[in-house]
């Protein structure tokens, strides 16, 4: 368990969290630019001291100013990957990973070279310079780089927010396959939804230097008076499992707790878990069963709560499917129309099942 209690103050800013991330996976650090999370990232490795606090990896302090305990950056063993590789450019790809063993402690475990290379799929990059590298490679260097330190704690800064879209796409599933492999805590601070989405075991959210909320993201993804709930993507992040590929009507079936979705035809084989955002602008609800409708997900629901968003003329509805719960956002017409109220059943009907924020929660791959 790493534990952060930090306050500091630069002019104009304020910081002052308290939150704990769990012994394996990954928490993220999400918020606004200005928020504080690379100089909570500093706290932790050291770069920078808070003011006051207190930060410890399971039975190690690495700081606790009341005590003046503040471990030097090396002692603290936090690998950082940040959103430029900083490679050596003069050092070919494998002197670079072999300059990350050379930090490792003595007795340190971890991943060996041969697994570190393999699980990044980076074998056929050893002979290369930096120089030569894409963005997506340069970065796998980097992550490996940082596991062979063998560090008890690795800190992400941004580290896909350098690369374009089809390049974070190509690392992404490194990311996961290493927070699968590592065992390790990883603090991950971005303010991309997506690896969120894919990568978060549990989630801090900041704003003006405070934490908002923290818990596992599909919990948060529920509540509609946290800032997420204002993005045009907000909706439930809904882990599933797919059941079925039924070829012949080119459609897979997922299934959650509380339902099933239908889509189009997954390449995931049978068996596979995913997490993916039900965004709450693709829920729509009727009072009764639709038919003749090209919708395929329609699925009965119980209203728990209909509470405004924002400024517009809109809601959200809280439906509960078992023990899921989804977001419709709709009109407050809709809501008297329809003569919606807590307590009412209803007809969800889910109009797009997208995957552009799919991801695998852990264990799963
Ligand atoms: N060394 C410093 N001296 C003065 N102000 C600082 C210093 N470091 C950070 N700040 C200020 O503290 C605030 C938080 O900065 P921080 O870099 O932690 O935010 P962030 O959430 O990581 O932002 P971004 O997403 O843009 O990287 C900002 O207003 C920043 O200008």
């Amino acid at each position: 368990m790493l534990s952060v209690a930090a306050r500091t103050q630069f002019p104009g800013f304020a910081l002052d969290v308290e939150f704990e991330a769990p012994s394996e996976g990954v928490t993220v650090l999400f918020g606004p630019s200005g928020c504080g999370k690379s100089t909570i990232l500093a706290a932790v490795a050291g770069l920078a001291a808070p003011r006051e606090g207190r930060i410890a990896l399971d039975d190690t302090v690495l700081l606790d100013t009341a005590r003046r305990i503040a471990l030097p950056p090396e002692a603290r063993r936090c690998a950082t990957v940040f959103q430029d590789a900083r490679l050596f450019p003069h050092m070919s790809v494998e002197t670079n990973l072999r300059y990350g063993m050379r930090r490792a402690p003595a007795g340190a475990t971890g991943p060996c070279f041969e697994e570190v290379v393999s699980l990044l799929g980076i074998g056929h990059l050893l002979g290369r310079r930096p120089g030569g590298l894409s963005g997506g490679e340069k970065q796998r260097v980097a992550l490996g780089r940082a596991l062979l330190a063998r560090p008890r704690l690795l800190l992400m800064d941004e580290p896909l927010a350098a690369l374009d879209a089809g390049r974070r796409a190509e690392v992404l599933p490194f990311l996961a396959r290493l927070r699968d492999a590592s065992r390790l805590p990883i603090l991950y601070v971005t303010h991309a939804l997506d690896e969120v989405d894919a990568l978060a075991d549990h989630l801090v959210l900041l704003k003006d230097g405070r934490v908002l909320a923290d818990g596992r993201p599909e919990e948060l993804s529920t509540r509609t008076d946290l800032p997420l709930a204002a993005r045009r993507d907000a909706g439930v992040l809904l882990p599933v499992q797919v059941l079925a590929h039924e070829a012949a009507g080119g459609v897979s079936r997922l299934g959650f707790a509380g339902g099933e979705l239908v889509t189009s035809l997954r390449p995931e084989p049978v068996g596979s878990y995913m997490r993916l955002r039900l965004r709450a602008r693709d829920v729509a609800v009727a009072t009764e069963e639709p038919r003749g409708i090209s919708t395929q997900n329609i699925l009965k629901a119980r209203i728990v709560d209909i509470v405004p968003a924002g400024e517009a003329q809109e809601v959200f509805l809280h439906l509960a499917l078992g023990p899921t719960i989804l977001l419709a956002r709709i009109t407050r017409g809709s809501v008297g129309r329809l003569g919606l109220a807590p307590g009412g059943e209803v007809w969800a009907l889910i109009k797009a099942v997208t995957f552009d924020h799919a991801g695998l929660p852990r264990g799963a791959v």
